[in-house]
């Protein structure tokens, strides 16, 4: 990471200072498993748990996405934290065009981490099956991959005896609503007693009441808590509940190998299709099973083996990306000779923010931020031709960041 200085009074981080400091919040990632925002007070954790009825593929896919992880992560600090917990890169290919730019000696991609829960059957929220404790570790996630089995194997049991999406998404969504009911009514009930000694906390609680309504009566009719328009004041009056309907949900249609070539003449598929449509969700196909065969094998092995089946290409990495953007992050990309690496960001952060997210003393110093598009720095072929050419801008303290700035800041101690 070379840095121009423009005068005395910027204290200018060689790249080996840069260096440490991207390894230490790599550290950070893994002990905290969180990112912290500093001085902004925005703390984004990266969980996205995968869901289901039991023995749908939910620890095949599990194992699939953190195999997949390490391979696309060669010098990424990897780990799987429990069992069920890993740690995953998010591929990206605009890395290694930056990193190949560069010259850099290595790539550090942004990760997300997954979590594989046990199947949640039904009367869950009333305890049955392993459901409370399951609920909590629901509550502990950002996003939910809920896996729908669209595959016929009369070998592998179902809990229900056939293959019925609609009745398997009903089931789980049914236990994530009764949850949550119960969790508004009891907050509702202290509500109620209106113990709030300011203003500012009346108006607080005023707006949860408010939220808190409209989102039972939607949950009364079957609807989740995101389908609710709420304010950022209402959304943030909530927070603490952790609602389950809130989180945003990807269906993972898990199909058999046989129909990853044409998952649209699956009925199964269809209908996963239209009900995450009607419930605000995505939705991706995937064959948990041929995913966790594939990172058994050599790579040169791979593509003939999906040939095989009538694919390109494994969709693992699009559902790794996928379950990245409905989070509402955000990549940014530093690039030097050191390293290439992505920025995990909210979508809105601006260029101190941002900056934060690298030290804590690049926000509260921050004086400029450089920056340049992936596609201008692409174009240019490097951050000095980029700025002869005039696409190197210099942003202040406002500034927007957008996907796939290619960022340097300077900032003042
Ligand atoms: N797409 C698929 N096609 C065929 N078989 C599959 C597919 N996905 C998973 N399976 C098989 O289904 C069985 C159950 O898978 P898995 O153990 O991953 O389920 P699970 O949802 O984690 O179950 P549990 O809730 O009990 O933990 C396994 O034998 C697995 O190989
Ligand atoms: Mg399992």
């Amino acid at each position: 990471m070379a840095m121009r200085i423009a005068s005395t009074n910027l204290i200018v981080p060689s790249s080996s200072l840069i260096s440490r400091l991207s390894q230490f919040s790599g550290v950070m990632v893994i002990r905290n498993r969180r990112f912290s925002f500093s001085a902004s007070k925005i703390s984004m954790s990266l969980k996205a748990g995968i869901v289901g009825l039991p023995n749908v593929g939910k620890s095949t896919l599990f194992n699939a996405v953190v195999e997949n992880g390490k391979a696309q992560a060669a010098n990424f600090p990897f780990c799987t934290i429990e069992p069920n917990v890993g740690i995953v890169a998010v591929p990206d290919p605009r890395l290694h065009v930056l990193s190949d730019l560069s010259k850099s000696q290595r790539v550090v991609p942004a990760s997300i981490e997954f979590v594989d829960i046990a199947g949640l059957v039904k009367g869950a929220s009333q305890g049955e099956g392993l459901g409370n404790k399951f609920l909590t570790h629901i509550r502990q996630v950002d996003s939910i991959l809920q896996v729908v089995r669209c595959f016929e194997d009369n070998d592998i049991v179902h809990v229900n005896g056939v293959i019925d999406p609609k009745s398997d998404i009903d089931v789980i969504n049914l236990e994530l609503v009764f949850s949550d009911l119960e969790q508004i009514e009891k907050r509702l009930e202290k509500l109620k007693k209106g113990k709030a000694k300011d203003s500012q906390s009346k108006l607080k609680e005023e707006a949860e009441k408010k939220a808190l309504e409209s989102i039972q009566s939607a949950l009364m009719d079957g609807r989740p808590a995101r389908s609710i328009p709420l304010s950022d004041f209402e959304k943030d009056s909530i927070k603490h509940l952790s609602l389950l309907t809130m989180k945003p949900v990807i269906y993972v249609a898990n199909v058999a190998e046989s129909d990853l070539a044409a998952p649209e003449e699956n009925p199964h598929v269809n209908e996963v299709m239209k009900l995450a449509s009607d419930l605000q969700s995505g939705l991706v196909t995937i064959s948990a099973q041929v995913e966790s065969e594939l990172t058994e094998l050599p790579h040169e092995e791979r593509t003939e083996y999906l040939k095989s089946l009538g694919v390109s290409e494994s969709v693992l990495g699009n559902l790794i990306r996928a379950t990245y953007s409905l989070l509402g992050l955000r990549t940014y990309f530093t690039s030097g000779e050191k390293e290439t690496k992505a920025w995990t960001i909210l979508a809105g952060m601006t260029a101190p923010q941002a900056a934060g997210v690298i030290h804590s003393d690049f926000e509260k110093g921050f004086i400029r931020a450089e920056t340049v598009s992936y596609d201008d720095f692409v174009a240019a072929g490097s951050l000095a031709v980029a700025r002869e050419k005039g696409l190197l801008r210099s942003e202040g303290k406002d500034y927007v960041v957008q996907e796939g700035d290619v960022m340097l800041f300077r900032f003042n101690v």
